[in-house]
């Protein structure tokens, strides 16, 4: 069993950018804005994401790698900015048609396209900033520093 030193987490930074807006359509204008504020406005308002995969693993004895960061940074590529760069995340794609594109829902749904690409062995974490000062990170774990 591998020992908890063993493993290294390795980090890829990315971005894109997306249009958004925050409104539950069972709700009127008046009480999206009181909850949502601005967030809500009919016609959308765009963000600057940045992304921060944690691939947590043991560096392969051979090459020393746990993951290839090149190949990480692919799978950002043709999983998250394919589907998600200079769109409108409310129309152009169908992963928020049940879910609003809030930073909770993004990452989640980042994670998962993320983590179907990942070997098994390998541990993930995603951290999402919507601004420099709003951000979120799934899953949640308590060493993440
Ligand atoms: N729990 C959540 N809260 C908020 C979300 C979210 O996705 N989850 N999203 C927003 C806004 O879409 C976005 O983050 C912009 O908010 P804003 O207040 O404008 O943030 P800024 O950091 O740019 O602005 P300040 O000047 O620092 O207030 C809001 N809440």
């Amino acid at each position: 069993m591998a020992n908890q030193l063993d493993k290294v987490a390795v980090f890829r930074k990315g971005h894109f950018n997306a249009a958004h807006r925050l409104a539950l359509p069972q709700w009127s204008e008046e009480e999206n804005f009181a909850y949502f504020g601005p967030c809500s406005y009919a016609n959308f308002h765009g963000h600057n994401y940045e992304i921060i995969l944690k691939v947590v693993g043991t560096p392969d004895p051979l090459t020393g790698y746990v993951i290839d960061l090149k190949i990480l940074n692919q799978y950002l590529e043709e999983e998250v900015y394919s589907r998600f760069d200079h769109k409108n995340l409310n129309l152009d794609t169908d992963l928020f048609q049940q879910q609003l594109p809030t930073a909770e829902n993004i990452v989640k749904v980042i994670y998962q396209l993320i983590r179907a690409r990942l070997k098994p062995e390998l541990a993930l974490q995603v951290r999402l900033y919507e601004t420099p000062r709003n951000f979120v990170e799934y899953p949640v774990t308590l060493d993440f520093q």
